[in-house]
C-alpha cells in the first residue's frame, strides 16, 4: 500500500479551501506506486490526484510541477497541477510537500502492441518539442554525476563478475559522455522514467504522461533509450522486439527527425538507459532507506538488458 503519510477527509476540509476546488467530497488511497502517497480526490470541480512527497523538498519539486504545467499548457497529455490562492503548486501538507494534479482516464498498458508503442512514441517527440522553450533547468539528478557517486556504494556487494561489468561499463560511459557525437545531441526536459506504468492508455489511445518526479534537462536521445528498454523488448530475455522499437522509433522520427549524431549514439545510449535502471535498483536493493516499505525493484532485469545491448546490435534509430 503506497500511502506513507495518513490523511483523512475531515483534514482537508480547512487546506483545500486554498485550492479553486470547491468542498472535498472524497480521499482514496492509490495502492500501486513506491516513491509517495497518492489519493485520489474528489471534490466539487473532479477527480483530482493529491500527491504528498516523502522523499523530494520544495527546492526540487517547483522543476517537476512547472514542467507539467508547461508540457498541459502547450496540449502535452499529462496531468495539470492546481494552483492555490498565492499561485503556488506545492503546499506543504502535514509537514511535507504536497500537490493536486488533474486525474488522467485510462489504465496501464503493461502487454504493449506496436500501435501502442507508435503512440508512445509519437507523444514523447511532441512533449520533448513542447518542453524547449521550458525556462527552468534541473539536471537529470540520475545522470552520470550520480552513477560515479553510487557505483563504488554497490561495487562491494556484486560479484566479480558483475562487478567487472559495471567498472567496465562506466569506463565507457565516462568516455562517450565525453565524446563529439554526445556533446552535440539535442537536449531539453526529459520525463527519463518513461516506464510502462507511467502512460495511460484506453484502448490504443493514449491518454496521458505522468509521474514526472525524476525529469530534468539531459539528452532527448536517452529517454527514447529509456522508453525503448521498457516497451519495446521481451520481459524475459531483455531483447529488442523489433516491430515495437521500429513502430516507436519511426513515430518519434516522423514528429521530431533524430540527427545523424543521435543515429551514432544510439547503441551506447541504450547501455546508458540500462546501467542507469541497473544501478538504482541495485542501491534500492542493496541500501534500502530507512523508510522504504515496499519490496525494491529486481536488479537482475537491467543487468540482462544491458548485457544484451552489450551483446546484440540495435535496430538503427532511423533509415538513412
Ligand atoms: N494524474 C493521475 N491520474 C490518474 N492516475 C494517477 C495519476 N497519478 C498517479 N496515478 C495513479 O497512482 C499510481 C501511483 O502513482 P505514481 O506512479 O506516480 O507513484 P509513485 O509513488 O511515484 O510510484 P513509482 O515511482 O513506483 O512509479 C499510478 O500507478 C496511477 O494508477
Ligand atoms: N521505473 C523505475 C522505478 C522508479 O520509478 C524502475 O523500474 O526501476
Amino acid at each position: 500500500m503506497a500511502v506513507f503519510t495518513a490523511v483523512g477527509l475531515g483534514e482537508l476540509t480547512q487546506w483545500i479551501k486554498q485550492f479553486p476546488l470547491g468542498n472535498a467530497l472524497a480521499l482514496r488511497g492509490i495502492a500501486s506506486g513506491i516513491e509517495n502517497s497518492n489519493f485520489f480526490l474528489t471534490t466539487e470541480r473532479g477527480e483530482y490526484v493529491l500527491t504528498i512527497f516523502e522523499n523530494l523538498g520544495f527546492d526540487q519539486l517547483p522543476f517537476y510541477l512547472n514542467l507539467m504545467n508547461h508540457l498541459a499548457l502547450r496540449g502535452i497529455p499529462v496531468p495539470a497541477p492546481v494552483a492555490n490562492d498565492r499561485g503556488e503548486l506545492v503546499v506543504p501538507l502535514q509537514g511535507k510537500p504536497a500537490a493536486i494534479v488533474s486525474k488522467l482516464d485510462g489504465s496501464s498498458q503493461m502487454d504493449p502492441q506496436p500501435a501502442h508503442c507508435a503512440a508512445v512514441g509519437a507523444m514523447l517527440a511532441k512533449m520533448h518539442v513542447a518542453g524547449s522553450d521550458f525556462p527552468m533547468q534541473q539536471s537529470n539528478l540520475r545522470g552520470l554525476d550520480w552513477w560515479n557517486e553510487t557505483t563504488p556504494a554497490v561495487l562491494p556487494y556484486l560479484d566479480d563478475a558483475d562487478a567487472h561489468l559495471l567498472r567496465a561499463e562506466m569506463h565507457f560511459q565516462q568516455a562517450f559522455h565525453g565524446c563529439a557525437h554526445y556533446a552535440a545531441l539535442p537536449r531539453g526536459p526529459i520525463h527519463a522514467d518513461l516506464f510502462r506504468n507511467n502512460v495511460m492508455f484506453v484502448g490504443e489511445q493514449l491518454t496521458g504522461f505522468f509521474d514526472f518526479y525524476f525529469a530534468g534537462c539531459d539528452t532527448w536521445l536517452f529517454d527514447v533509450a529509456v522508453t525503448v528498454n521498457d516497451w519495446c523488448i521481451d520481459p524475459d530475455s531483455g531483447v529488442i522486439d523489433r516491430a515495437r522499437a521500429r513502430a516507436m522509433l519511426d513515430a518519434y522520427h516522423a514528429e521530431r527527425p533524430f540527427t545523424h549524431d543521435e543515429q551514432a549514439s544510439w547503441q551506447p545510449m541504450l547501455r546508458a538507459a540500462a546501467l542507469r535502471f541497473w544501478l538504482s535498483r541495485l542501491y534500492d536493493f542493496h541500501l534500502p532507506r530507512e523508510a522504504e516499505m515496499l519490496t525494491p525493484h529486481d536488479p537482475t532485469h537491467f543487468e540482462r538488458i544491458l548485457r544484451e545491448r552489450l551483446a546484440t546490435p540495435a535496430p538503427e534509430l532511423f533509415h538513412e
